[in-house]
C-alpha cells in the first residue's frame, strides 16, 4: 500500500458501480457475476477442502452475489444449499437473474432455516444477506439468519460487508462475524473502523476490473494509510547534535499517576527526541531518575514553578497522568499560554472539555489524542453518539478545536484541515494502561524532529501500533506498555 487507499461510503460505492458499468459497457448482471466469481475464487483459495457450503441470500443484489457463488459451487460439485430470505418469486432484476442461474445449476434453495441442516466445522457459511443496501433495525428473517451464521461452527465468508455492519460508520448491533470479507469495487470505511476490524476478519478487495479513471470521479470519505504510504524520518547526518532533534517537555504525573508521565517521557526518548524533560510531582523524581536517567526530571508543585520550564522545549506534551486537581488545571493553563506546539492527551483533554481552562481556544499547532470517551466529553455528547459515526466525530472535534485530532481505536482516525485519514494498527493486547501515554510521547518526539503535525500523527500511530504488534509476537494478554519501548526504537528509523 505505497499510496493511501480511498475508503468510501455505501452511496459512493453505488455511484462507482454505476460509473463502472457505463465505463465498461457491461450490464449490471455481468458485474454481479464478476463479484460472485471473485468471492468464489477467494473462497476456494482460503478453504480448498471445504466439505459443504451454506449460502444465506438476502432479497437484494448482495443476495444476488450469493446465488452466483452457489451456482459456481454447484459447478464444482461442492454440496451447496441456499437459504432464500426473500421468496424467490419476489426477487427482481439481477438478483432474480442470479437466482435463476443458481436453479439452472441445480442448487438446492430453501425458504426455511430449519431446512438448512447443521452447520458443523466443515461447513462454510456465506453471508450474502445484506451489503451496501442495509439500513435501519434488522428485520426477520434476516436477523434470524444472522444469528444462525453467528452460531455456526464452521468458517464464515461475508460478501461485500458482514451483514449488520454499517458500511459508512463501522457501527453495528447484531452482525455477522466473518473470517474473511470479500469487498467489491470500493473499500467501505465501515470495514476498517469501529466494529469493522473485529467483524470482517481478513478483508480482500476485488476491483472487478473497474477502470482507474472511474475512481477519479467519486470522492472518498477517508484516506487509509499503511506503512509504505507514511512518510518516515530522514536519515541523520554524520555531524548531528542533540538539539537538532527536539527538546520535549512532558507535563503530568499527579500523585498516583507518576508512571504515565514517565512512560510518555521514555517513549519520546525512544522515538528519537534529542532531549526530554519531565515536569511532575516531586514524589516521582527518584523513580524517574532511576528508571530513565536520560530524562531531565523536574519537581513542580505549582504553575509558577512550571513557568521557567516552559521556555526551552520545542514541543510540550501535557496530560499523561495529569489528573483533574487544581494542580492539574494550573499546569494546563500555563502550558496553554506557551507558543510551542502541544500534544494534549488524557486528563488534559478532560479539563479542556470542562471549559474552565483554555475555554474556546483553537490552535493550529496542537495535536489532541482522545479516545472515544474523551472525544465524547470534548463534544458534550455520549460515547454511543461518538461510536455511531467515528469519522464525523473526529472531524467534529477537529472543527471545534482546530489542529490535528487522533481519535484512537482499532481503526485510528486522524482528522486535520485536509480531511480524515485512517490507520489500522495495533492489537487487542494494547488495551492496557499506559499505551496512550506512549503514543503521546511518540507524537511529541516526531514533531520535535520537524515532521509537520499531520505526518507526525500518521507516523506515530503506525509506529505505536506496529511496536505493539511486534511486542505481542509471543502473546497479547499481559502486554505492558513498557514492552513496546525497545520496538519503538527499532522501528522509528
Ligand atoms: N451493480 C451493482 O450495484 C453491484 C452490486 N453488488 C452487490 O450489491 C449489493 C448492494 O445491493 P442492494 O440491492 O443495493 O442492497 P443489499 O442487497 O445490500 O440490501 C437490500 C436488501 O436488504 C434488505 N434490507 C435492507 N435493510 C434491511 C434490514 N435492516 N433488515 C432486513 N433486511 C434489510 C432490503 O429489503 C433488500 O432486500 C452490494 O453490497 C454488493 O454485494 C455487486 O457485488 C457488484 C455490482
Ligand atoms: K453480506
Amino acid at each position: 500500500m505505497d499510496t493511501p487507499q480511498p475508503l468510501y461510503s455505501a452511496e459512493s460505492v453505488r455511484e462507482l458501480d454505476r460509473q463502472a458499468m457505463a465505463a465498461l459497457g457491461i450490464p449490471s448482471i455481468q458485474l454481479m457475476k464478476r463479484a460472485g466469481r471473485a468471492a468464489f475464487d477467494r473462497l476456494l483459495a482460503r478453504w480448498p477442502d471445504i466439505g459443504r457450503i451454506q449460502v444465506y441470500c438476502g432479497g437484494g443484489n448482495n443476495g444476488g452475489d450469493g446465488y452466483v457463488i452457489a451456482a459456481l459451487a454447484a459447478q464444482k460439485n461442492i454440496p451447496v444449499t441456499v437459504f432464500a430470505c426473500t421468496n424467490p418469486e419476489r426477487l427482481k432484476g439481477d438478483a432474480r437473474a442470479a437466482h435463476d442461474y443458481a436453479c439452472r445449476e441445480g442448487v438446492r434453495i430453501v425458504t426455511a432455516l430449519t431446512q438448512m441442516g447443521s452447520a458443523d466445522g466443515d461447513t462454510l457459511s456465506v453471508d450474502a444477506l445484506l451489503g451496501t443496501g442495509f439500513s435501519g433495525p434488522l428485520r426477520p428473517p434476516v436477523a434470524h439468519a444472522i444469528e444462525r451464521i453467528r452460531k455456526s461452527r464452521g468458517p464464515v465468508l461475508a460478501v461485500d460487508i458482514p451483514s449488520g455492519l454499517d458500511a459508512d460508520t463501522g457501527s453495528a448491533g447484531q452482525a455477522v462475524c466473518a473470517d474473511m470479507t470479500v469487498t467489491f469495487i470500493g473499500r467501505k470505511l465501515g470495514l476498517y473502523c469501529g466494529r469493522g476490524p473485529a467483524l470482517c476478519g481478513e478483508v480482500v478487495f476485488a476491483g472487478l476490473g473497474v477502470p482507474e479513471p472511474v475512481y477519479d470521479a467519486v470522492r472518498p470519505l477517508v484516506q487509509r494509510y499503511g506503512s509504505a504510504s507514511i512518510k518516515r524520518l530522514p536519515p541523520r547526518p554524520a555531524d548531528s547534535f542533540k538539539n537538532q532533534f527536539g527538546h520535549i517537555l512532558i507535563v503530568g504525573g499527579d500523585s498516583g499517576f507518576g508512571g504515565a508521565a514517565l512512560m510518555a517521557a521514555q517513549s519520546s526518548a525512544r522515538a528519537g527526541a534529542g532531549l526530554v524533560s519531565l515536569a511532575t510531582r516531586p514524589g516521582h523524581l527518584g523513580a524517574a531518575l532511576t528508571r530513565c536517567p536520560e530524562v531531565m526530571a523536574h519537581p513542580v508543585v505549582s504553575g509558577q514553578e512550571l513557568e521557567p520550564l516552559l521556555i526551552g522545549p520545542d514541543v510540550i506534551a501535557v496530560g499523561p497522568g495529569l489528573g483533574r486537581s487544581p494542580w492539574s488545571e494550573q499546569l494546563l493553563a500555563r502550558v496553554g499560554r506557551t507558543g510551542s506546539p502541544l500534544v494534549v492527551d488524557a486528563d488534559a483533554l478532560n479539563i479542556l472539555a470542562q471549559g474552565r481552562v483554555l475555554a474556546g481556544v483553537k490552535r493550529d499547532d496542537w495535536v489532541l489524542t482522545p479516545h472515544v470517551g474523551e472525544a465524547a466529553r470534548l463534544l458534550g455528547c455520549d460515547t454511543v453518539e461518538v461510536c455511531a459515526d467515528l469519522r464525523a466525530s473526529a472531524a467534529a472535534v477537529q472543527h471545534k478545536f482546530s489542529g490535528v485530532v487522533i481519535l484512537k481505536g482499532a481503526g485510528t482516525l486522524i482528522a486535520h484541515d485536509g480531511g480524515v485519514d485512517l490507520i489500522n494498527s495495533g492489537n487487542p493486547g494494547m488495551a492496557s494502561g499506559g499505551m496512550g501515554d506512549l503514543l503521546t510521547g511518540i507524537v511529541a518526539a516526531l514533531i520535535g524532529q520537524h515532521l509537520p503535525l499531520v505526518e507526525a500523527a500518521r507516523l506515530a500511530v503506525w509506529l505505536h501500533g506496529e511496536a505493539g504488534n511486534r511486542a505481542a509476537a509471543d502473546g497479547q494478554r499481559g502486554l505492558l506498555a513498557t514492552d513496546l519501548l525497545p520496538w519503538i526504537r527499532r522501528l522509528v528509523d
